[in-house]
């Protein structure tokens, strides 16, 4: 993987030209068509725009879980678009940390398993001592023990938000996190996420609640595969309306 001293070292990810087709022919599909963005680090940035406007192709594409047909990828200094399988397994275990609609925590292991998981696979020395800060900061320390059937949506989701923190990510992605959860576990899930973000953790987050994206600093609005607008603390109605806008 390749690094540099330019300007981008000064983003936590940056997408540069950044383009992704699915299918080919007469049914190839643009997701994204030429994006360039930088995510600030330190920064919470919500990610918005109609559906299949490539928000979750963009995602998984600054994670490195999918690749560029085009453009380049960097997480900070690192230009991560030619990584190996190998170098971005390494970087989704060590650098980065994510966050799905559905938890996806391991039915069979308990709360303090599937957060030790991550921390077993990228270091041989991990502590339990570190699995129970990183739930006691999400307020599960009473629930060690606790499969993820024993919990409630938000607290799974607690659990599933102190697994992707508990390696120190450079950047915790999440997708619509608040998206199978009723509106007082959502504003639960997002005030914590507020209480992370102001603690210096960098979050790229989708989502499709203006009420979701009005707790980020910065929203990010795609449309067809293109960015088309970038908000700095905007309340909820004005994120709403520009999404109305771009539904249009
Ligand atoms: N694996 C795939 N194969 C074919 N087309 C795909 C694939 N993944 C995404 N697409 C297409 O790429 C476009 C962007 O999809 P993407 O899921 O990134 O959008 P999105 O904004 O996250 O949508 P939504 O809000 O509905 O989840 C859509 O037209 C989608 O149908």
């Amino acid at each position: 993987m390749a690094t540099t001293t330019d300007h981008r070292i000064t983003a936590a990810v940056s997408l540069q030209d950044a383009s992704r087709t699915y299918g080919s022919g007469s049914t190839a599909v643009k997701a994204l068509d030429r994006v360039s963005v930088d995510f600030v680090p330190g920064t919470w940035t919500a990610v918005m725009g109609p559906s299949g406007s490539g928000k979750s192709t963009l995602l998984h594409c600054a994670a490195g879980l999918e690749r560029l047909d085009a453009g380049h990828v960097w997480l900070h200094d690192t230009d991560i678009t030619h990584a190996s399988e190998q170098q971005l397994t390494a970087l989704r275990r060590e650098r980065i940390g994510f966050v799905f609609q559905n938890f996806n925590l391991i039915s069979a292991l308990t709360a303090e398993q599937n957060v030790a998981l991550p921390l077993k696979l990228a270091h041989a020395d991990w502590e339990a001592a570190t699995v129970h800060r990183a739930l006691a900061a999400v307020g599960l320390s009473g629930r060690l023990g606790h499969r993820p059937r024993e919990l409630s949506g938000g607290q799974q989701q607690r659990v599933a938000i102190a697994r992707a923190l508990v390696t120190r990510p450079d950047v915790l992605f999440a997708d619509e996190p608040t998206g199978a959860l009723d509106s007082r576990s959502a504003a639960d899930i997002l005030a914590l996420l507020r209480t992370v973000a102001d603690d210096g953790q960098t979050i790229i987050m989708v989502t499709h609640d203006p009420a979701a994206a009005a707790r980020a600093d910065a929203t990010v609005f795609l449309r067809d595969g293109r960015v088309v607008d970038q908000v700095v603390g905007a309340d909820a109605s004005t994120l709403a309306d520009h999404l109305v806008a771009l539904e249009a």
